[in-house]
């Protein structure tokens, strides 16, 4: 079978009294991730990993932040439709990997809920579906609770054509 992977990264700054959706999930927090979208960083280095992986250019390729279209837009419909362009160029995903560099909230008590979303959107299994943290050990922009970031990879399988 034909295997291909691919890399996302994506970075937001937090603003206070923001709201902070990360992975579909509201997170009852103080500052939250500013962007043109609803700034879901996990969601856009997810959507980045699985659009690379299929050589189909980037998010702002697709849903440019210029376009009022994308204003204030869920990023799960975003990634929804990165899957439906990887189906379309016979892509199916093997699974996903994700890494979140945030000093606060903790994140790993909202990590099943945010695995459920992106599992349901990507029609995949939760197990297929990793989310990791990790503090900036208080160090730089992420460090100083300015930012957010994430990382994805994602591996892609060919898909058989039958008969
Ligand atoms: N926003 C975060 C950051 C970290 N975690 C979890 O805590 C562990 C320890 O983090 P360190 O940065 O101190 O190494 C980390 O491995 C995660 O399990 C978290 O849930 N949310
Ligand atoms: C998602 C888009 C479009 O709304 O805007 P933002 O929410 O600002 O996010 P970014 O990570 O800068 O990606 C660019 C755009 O695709």
């Amino acid at each position: 079978m034909k295997i291909r992977v691919g890399f996302g990264f994506d970075v937001h700054e937090l603003r206070e009294g923001h709201p902070f959706v990360l992975g579909g999930v509201t997170l009852d927090h103080h500052s939250g991730a500013f962007g043109h979208s609803d700034a879901d960083v996990l969601l856009h280095a997810i959507c980045d990993a699985v659009l690379g992986a299929a050589n189909l250019g980037d998010i702002g390729f697709h849903f440019s932040n210029k376009d009022d279209r994308w204003k204030g837009v869920s990023s799960l419909t975003l990634l929804k439709k990165c899957m439906t362009l990887l189906k379309e160029k016979g892509w199916q995903v093997g699974n996903v990997d994700a890494m979140i560099c945030l000093e606060a909230p903790k994140i790993n008590p909202h990590a099943p809920q945010m695995k459920r979303n992106i599992a349901e959107v990507m029609q995949l299994s939760e197990e297929d579906i990793s989310i990791k943290a990790t503090t900036n050990e208080k160090l730089g922009f992420i460090g100083r609770e300015e930012g957010v970031v994430a990382y994805a990879v994602c591996l892609i399988e060919k898909i058989e054509s039958q008969g």
